[in-house]
């Protein structure tokens, strides 16, 4: 069945009204999420847009941020705010303007400097350090090693995703799908709230009008009418956006896909290879969809995606004259999506969201999973329960950081589940076995390393300085302190490394993530 329109004034002034209320109470960052969707519910041309965006103007101007105040007056004059009421947004703008003049404003441009490579970028894949290579061996299959040694902390790859989703929910809020009017679905910035609705359906906003048309132009005019269906479904909704992104690669005409399909049928691209850099985006198709080529190629239901097409006309037009072709290129994007998908953390916006949380003690909990994404470079990381890097999501990027010393001609190793010390090896090696087909014998595997309650301790003045920073470490917000910290443990862990895995070394990676999970913190926030 087609869609419905779901657009609702009703609904709109509602979820205005409730903003009302919230900016009343200062509560700024959930007016805010109201107000936005509002805007998603607001029927075209009817005044609730003009209401919502010049409510929102009236929250940045309280927050001092003049220029998104600006932005949204020339919003809401522009999208049948009643003239009558003009003289009210007149004055906001007035005032803005002079105190734009006159004042400091608030900015949330100050770009965290510290994520940079520690080595120069290869010369046609700049986000990956020079010193990384792709080598291919029967028991690992791709693997990346480094050729010279590196040590705790570099940082040695910056990686942006090729494709990737939302996902709708927001741990901390109680407003259903929040996560939604929170970012931007194309890029997953949240832009200071500051977006702009889609025109169809209520749950998609942009955080710019290139955003907006790039979506509409490449994929979301498939996904907007069941929106809904599709933010439920989680990996189900990255398996359809690179499909659905796929098709509008070659201008929405599927003949023209299958025959670039049949004519890389042997082509097995990695990101590696030199006109990937010229970051085509067929040759980002290839180089994502040569993820699934190591893997046995199994026979996957397609029962669900099946019931997804049948929903509007042109996805069961799709699915009739393509079944074929389409079923094969789902079947290798589900692998991928059981293997080579990664979540994306991100902080939230509004301040002190976790402090209602008591349980929450621990900044590594502090990000919620914002969104779903490929990494051409990540995927092609293996796995070990003792892993001797870590990822990191800065601005939607994966930042792959040293975590142990790693020698030159030693592969790198991410950790896909569970780490050692946190859970026993049978379940670990039965869960790898499992969902990613392989007999973990990582060195923690094969050494039979103790999980945290059975850890022993080396060094006991060293396991006292570790506890003491580890304690204080929630509550440190300033990133420049965490940078010095971080720079401080790291060395400390290099000190001590031989003796890994005892108690105080394990503590000591804690500090250090959380370092840098600090170090992400946005320096602006709402209230
Ligand atoms: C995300 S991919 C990593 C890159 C992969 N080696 C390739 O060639 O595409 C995950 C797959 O790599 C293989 N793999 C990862 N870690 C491994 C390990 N420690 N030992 C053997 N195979 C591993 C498994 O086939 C797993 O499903």
């Amino acid at each position: 069945m087609e869609s419905i329109l779901r657009k609702s004034n009703k609904i709109s002034e509602a979820c205005r009204n409730e903003g009302n209320r919230l900016y009343i109470k200062k509560k700024f960052f959930d007016a805010i999420l109201k107000y936005n969707e509002s805007l998603c519910y607001s029927e075209n041309k009817s005044e609730n847009a003009g209401m919502a965006y010049a409510n929102r103007s009236a929250v940045y101007f309280e927050m001092k941020l003049y220029k998104n105040c600006l932005r949204n007056i020339e919003l809401a004059k522009s999208h049948n705010y009643p003239e009558k009421n003009f003289h009210i947004l007149n004055k906001r703008e007035e005032k803005c303007q002079n105190l734009m003049k006159n004042s400091q404003t608030m900015n949330n441009d100050d770009e965290v400097n510290f994520f940079k490579l520690s080595y120069e970028g290869h010369k046609n894949l700049t986000s990956v350090a020079n010193c990384l290579e792709l080598k291919y061996d029967k028991k690992y299959g791709r693997h990346i090693v480094t050729n010279k040694d590196l040590s705790v902390g570099d940082i040695v790859a910056i990686e942006d995703p090729v494709f990737q989703v939302i996902k709708a929910d927001d741990r901390y809020s109680t407003c259903y799908n929040s996560n939604v009017y929170q970012r931007c679905s194309n890029c997953l910035n949240e832009n200071l709230l500051d977006l702009i609705p889609c025109e169809s359906c209520t749950k998609t906003m942009f955080c710019s009008e290139k955003c907006k048309n790039y979506s509409q132009s490449n994929y979301h005019k498939y996904e907007c009418p069941i929106i809904d269906e599709l933010l439920q479904s989680g990996i189900k909704h990255i398996i359809l956006k690179i499909l659905f992104e796929s098709i509008s690669i070659f201008n929405h005409n599927i003949e023209n896909f299958k025959r670039f399909i049949n004519d890389h049928s042997e082509t097995n691209l990695t990101i590696f290879q030199t006109f990937i850099s010229s970051k085509k985006r067929e040759n980002l198709l290839l180089a994502t969809l040569s993820l699934s080529s190591v893997t046995e190629q199994n026979e996957n239901s397609l029962e669900d995606f099946i019931k997804i097409f049948q929903k509007t006309s042109t996805l069961k037009l799709l699915w009739k004259d393509h079944m074929g072709f389409i079923s094969g290129i789902l079947q290798k994007l589900i692998i991928i999506g059981n293997r080579d998908i990664h979540g994306i953390g991100s902080w939230s916006l509004r301040q002190n969201g976790i402090e209602n949380h008591e349980e929450l003690k621990n900044p590594s909990q502090y990000q919620q999973i914002i969104g779903n994404a490929c990494f051409l470079f990540s995927s092609l990381l293996n796995h070990s329960c003792a892993p001797n890097i870590k990822r990191l999501n800065y601005k939607n990027k994966n930042i792959i950081i040293v975590s142990r010393p790693i020698k030159a001609g030693q592969q790198l190793f991410d950790s896909y589940r569970q780490n050692f010390n946190l859970q026993v090896k049978e379940e670990r090696q039965e869960n790898l076995l499992k969902h990613y087909g392989f007999k973990c014998d990582c060195e923690a595997c094969m050494n039979n390393w103790p999980i945290n309650s059975q850890l022993k301790v080396i060094d006991e003045s060293l396991l006292e300085y570790v506890w003491e920073s580890h304690d204080e470490l929630p509550y440190l917000i300033d990133s420049k302190i965490a940078e010095k910290r971080f720079r401080e443990y790291c060395i400390v862990f290099t000190k001590h490394h031989a003796d890994f895995p005892s108690a105080e070394l394990i503590v000591l990676q804690e500090c250090i993530s959380n370092c840098l999970l600090s170090i992400t913190k946005p320096s602006f926030q709402f209230p």
